[in-house]
């Protein structure tokens, strides 16, 4: 699992590794981090390093400090580096000298300018010739979006981008981008990435996120939030051993749909058959369309007949009505760990004397959007998505799996996962029934119900992407290095309608084709795990 950080806790790890390294030595560090990215993606796009023109944005702080350091290495292999100066008295003194000593060039971000922008001629001459651009504007300590003179440097800008710690705009602890703001095609962080590079828009403003060594390892607390990666997914995805068989693995029962929207039982009771080897049992009064698509799931019209089951996943599709609330009502009083989505969280939430009902022992996950989230928390989340689903998790004695482009995971004890999915495939009808039929199999395999959240959301997301046949693309940022591709010297990035990773590609899906594509997303996930192993 890797860890993320707030600004707080990595600036007192920070002043903690200060004591034992002088400030300017991890500053250099750091800022050598970041030219070796910028040497890589400068002979990525252009074909080659020495000759080529990088430009700094240069903001009033340490941020800035790093990007003109960057450029002292740059010089080193050759690299013309002009550094663009947004508060040229505040500017990081010792950066500016090496890199002047260096034979870089410093120009104001503003002067006399031949059109009304207010950006000196040079500055503008800088920026919109430049191979690549390292955006040192603003770090740790920005607020709000890009201020007017570094947003019209930054509407200049058409060369790859190399963030510096974070991309200038976006707010270093919600993500959120309020105003004008970079969007980079990587981020270089140094010591663990911060909450910016997981959460909402910063996410996709980030591109890709590179975290380098500055040191900072012994000293940093338990991290704010955690983030799954792929081999760790498969590793743990519950499939059958030698001693198995169809009752060991777990048997999970989906109470969702009905006769007249049997929609939501198919695909949450196909998405538990995808997701485990065991049994899958069906309650509720589309048994007859479930068992016609799914003829491996018993099914059976009344949640009283079910059968035992290890875990129960209940909700989409059920009504608000007084049926629904027998469903859910049968199913918390099982005492078995319950996946509660959909139509069950609004009956949670209009009726508080539901919760009196659960066995307080038995494992609950709540899995709003974001119109379910408000009626639970009796109020919209704000922009702070990660305190909000802490709050209501404790609340609530339950893990609450928030759905969203990051979609965020709290436990009641306040840990945190996110699964920051940079696309936005899954947002599709039906898509929810899926998550809900896959937690349902992962609780009935006995995964610890946060971890489980995680593990299906990981899955989901990857099985939407493969389903879409998504990467990010053209006129986009670099996927696994092949977006902007190994472009030759002079050729521009296919046009597109955004930079920093906002163009993707792929075909729009429905829930059925992401549902498909599952079984895809678990072999991949352990595939990885796999390589991982032997790695
Ligand atoms: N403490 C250190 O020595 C280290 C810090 N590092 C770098 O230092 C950065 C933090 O430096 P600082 O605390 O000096 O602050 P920043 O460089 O993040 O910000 C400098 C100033 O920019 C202004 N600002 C805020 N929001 C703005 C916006 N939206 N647009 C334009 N200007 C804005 C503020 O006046 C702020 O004080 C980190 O992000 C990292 O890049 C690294 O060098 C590692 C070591
Ligand atoms: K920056």
């Amino acid at each position: 699992m890797q860890g993320v950080w707030t600004p707080d806790q990595i600036r007192a790890a920070e002043q903690r590794l200060f004591t034992r390294t002088p400030e300017p030595q991890v500053m250099r560090r750091a800022a050598h981090a970041v030219s070796v990215h910028a040497v890589r993606l400068l002979a990525e796009c252009t074909g080659g390093v020495a000759g080529r023109h990088a430009t700094l944005l240069v903001g009033a702080g340490n941020n800035g400090g790093d990007a003109l350091w960057a450029g002292t290495f740059l010089r080193r292999r050759g690299v013309g580096v002009t550094a663009v100066l947004l508060a040229p008295d505040k500017t990081h003194p010792a950066g500016l000298a090496a890199l002047r000593r260096a034979g870089g060039r410093a120009v104001a971000a503003d002067g006399p300018s031949p059109d009304t922008s207010g950006i000196g001629a040079e500055a503008a001459d800088a920026v919109e010739r430049a191979d690549a651009v390292i955006d040192g504007i603003v770090g740790l300590s920005g607020r709000g979006g890009l201020r007017p003179t570094a947003a019209e440097l930054w509407r200049r800008v058409t060369a790859p981008v190399v963030a510096v710690d974070l991309p200038s705009g976006v707010d270093p602890v919600t993500g959120a981008v309020d105003g004008p703001a970079v969007l980079a095609d990587v981020t270089v962080t140094f010591g663990g990435r911060r909450p910016c590079h997981v959460l909402g828009a910063g996410a996709v403003h980030s591109g890709d996120v590179e975290v380098a060594d500055i040191g900072l390892d012994g000293y940093l607390p338990e991290p704010e939030l955690h983030l799954l990666d792929a081999a760790e997914v498969g590793e743990n995805w519950p499939v059958p051993g030698p001693e198995d068989d169809k009752y060991t693995q777990g048997v999970v029962g989906v109470a969702a749909g009905s006769a007249t929207f049997p929609g939501a039982a198919v695909l949450a009771s196909g998405a538990a058959v995808q997701a485990t080897s065991g049994m899958v049992r069906y309650a509720g009064p589309a048994a007859d369309v479930v068992r016609s698509h799914w003829p491996e799931v018993v099914a059976t019209g009344s949640i009283t007949d079910a059968g035992r089951v290890q875990a129960w996943a209940v909700g989409p599709g059920i009504g608000t009505g007084a049926s629904g609330r027998e469903v859910l009502l049968h199913v918390l009083e099982s005492g078995r760990p319950v996946c509660a989505d959909a139509d069950s969280i609004t009956l949670l939430a209009n009726d508080p004397t539901l919760w009196d009902a659960r066995d307080p022992d038995a494992p609950l996950v709540l899995t709003p959007h974001a119109g379910e989230f408000a009626r639970l928390a009796g109020g919209e989340a704000g922009t702070d998505r990660v305190s909000a689903a802490r709050d209501v998790a404790a609340r609530f004695d339950a893990v609450v799996l928030f759905k969203g482009n990051t979609t965020v995971i709290a436990a009641p004890d306040g840990r945190v996962l996110v699964n920051d999915s940079r696309h936005a495939w899954p947002a599709t009808a039906g898509s929810g029934d899926v998550l809900t039929g896959l937690l349902g199999a992962l609780l009935a395999g006995g995964v610890e119900p946060w971890l489980a959240c995680g593990y299906a959301t990981f899955v989901h997301s990857l099985a939407a992407e493969l389903a879409a046949g998504g990467g990010r693309a053209a006129g986009g940022a670099r996927s696994g290095g092949s977006a902007r591709g190994p472009a030759g010297p002079g050729v521009a990035p296919a046009d597109g309608p955004g930079r920093g990773g906002t163009f993707r590609v792929g075909a729009p899906i429905g829930a059925s084709a992401l549902l498909a594509a599952v079984p895809d997303a678990i072999r991949s996930v352990r595939e990885a795990a796999f390589r991982a192993a032997f790695r």
